[in-house]
């Protein structure tokens, strides 16, 4: 079993040859700690309602809300992902086999890296005082190195994401780029390791046909389907 989903964090890679400055994830070492009582990134909160006159209590957490672009490349027809290593789909899928959280480091032999891996649309957080548009433009830019105008940047829909603990907004974004828009390599900025990968509308399709299993987020699989409803060239 976690064999197959290690093979499942391997697909899509393009394996040694990435364009030239973007690297390659390599994990080396992954261990695991009770959560600080402050974190930069998440806040946790209780809840606590009277619902139908039942006192009910609900335990959160407060993480930023994020943009997340589905990015098609209309000169050679290929949708446009970022591959990257997610510490927390690494843990959800493994933490299982333990007990308890385990002390020691973690057996990368027996659990690899590659398990956390995923594929995902462009995304990125809202962590500035900027439109919307204009920080899916700049997660365009940074992490698959498309330069485009935030009027080419349509949006598409708004939602809520982990519903049952942290409901925090994500606005969904189209843009279409051409080779021309490719400035650089991508791959993010300071510490983010990203790997652009381009798929085929048939590959992709795959992503989000009956039985599929993915390490995708929802918003990327919804992404998909919204383009294949209404953006996707009638042949494909
Ligand atoms: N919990 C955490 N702990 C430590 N460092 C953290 C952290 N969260 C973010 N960071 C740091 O912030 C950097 C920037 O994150 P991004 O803005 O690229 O958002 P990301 O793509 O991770 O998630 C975006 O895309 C995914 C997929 O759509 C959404 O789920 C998500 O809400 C959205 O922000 C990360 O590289 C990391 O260094």
């Amino acid at each position: 079993m976690l064999k197959s989903l290690a093979a499942l964090g391997l697909r899509y890679s393009s394996n040694a040859k990435l364009p030239h400055g973007q690297q390659l994830s390599n994990v080396t070492k992954i261990c695991f700690s009770p959560l600080p009582e402050v974190s930069k990134w998440l806040v946790p909160v209780q809840v606590q309602y009277i619902e139908n006159g039942k006192t009910k209590m609900c335990d959160i957490f407060k993480v930023h809300d994020s943009v997340s672009i589905v990015l098609y490349n209309i000169s050679r027809q290929k949708l446009i992902f970022v591959r990257q290593f997610r510490p927390a789909v690494y843990y959800g899928l493994i933490i299982n086999n333990f007990r308890e959280l385990p002390k020691e480091d973690i057996d990368l032999i027996q659990y690899p890296y590659e398990l956390g891996m995923t594929l995902e649309s462009c995304a990125g957080m809202v962590d500035k005082d900027k439109s919307l548009a204009e920080i899916a433009r700049e997660e365009v830019f940074e992490e698959c190195g498309y330069d485009v105008s935030v009027d080419r940047i349509e949006e598409v829909m708004n939602y809520r994401s982990g519903v049952g603990s942290s409901g925090a907004k994500q606005a969904m974004y189209y843009c279409e780029v051409t080779d021309a828009d490719k400035v650089n390599s991508g791959g993010g900025v300071e510490d983010e390791l990203i790997e652009v990968v381009e798929l085929s509308l048939d590959e992709a399709k795959k992503m989000v046909q009956q039985g599929a299993i993915n390490n995708s987020p929802p918003s990327c699989l919804m992404g998909l389907l919204w383009f294949f409803a209404n953006k996707a060239p009638a042949n494909a």
